[in-house]
């Protein structure tokens, strides 16, 4: 059988995959040993492997950019998880920006004062 190719479907499997954990035995499931610790460490998990990454970039270790995404947004699917988020709302989000330019929208917000 040819192995499945990865895609950004993995996410979506990965989030249904940590809701699934709510419950669980924190003894046999490092989401659930997430969730148990709560919301600020989850939080604190994510910055670090945030932080993890952007070594890794600044670095210029490619391999290691890949391994910490791949941390980074497993933790970004718990918090989400944690957070009542649901991986379509974001989606909605990125997809209501496509077209618009960064700086067209930055431009437009309001000025302050
Ligand atoms: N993708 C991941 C994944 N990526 C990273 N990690 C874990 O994240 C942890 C990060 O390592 P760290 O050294 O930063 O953490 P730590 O020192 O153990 O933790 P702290 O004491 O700092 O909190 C490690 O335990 C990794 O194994 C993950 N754990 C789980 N998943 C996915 O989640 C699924 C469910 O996992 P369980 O909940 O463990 O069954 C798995 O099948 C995977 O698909």
């Amino acid at each position: 059988m040819a192995e499945e190719r990865a895609t950004a479907a993995v996410l979506d499997r990965l989030h249904a995959t940590v809701l699934a954990r709510k419950g669980a035995d924190p003894s046999s499931s490092y989401t659930a040993k997430l969730y148990s610790r709560g919301t600020p460490k989850i939080a604190q998990k994510l910055g670090e492997e945030a932080v993890e990454t952007v070594i890794e970039a600044v670095r210029g270790n490619r391999d290691g950019v890949v391994s910490e995404s791949a941390d980074l947004l497993y933790h970004l699917m718990v918090l989400w998880a944690d957070a009542g988020v649901a991986p379509e709302e974001v989606y909605a989000k990125l997809a209501a920006r496509e077209g618009t330019s960064g700086i067209d929208e930055k431009n437009a917000r309001p000025k302050a004062g």
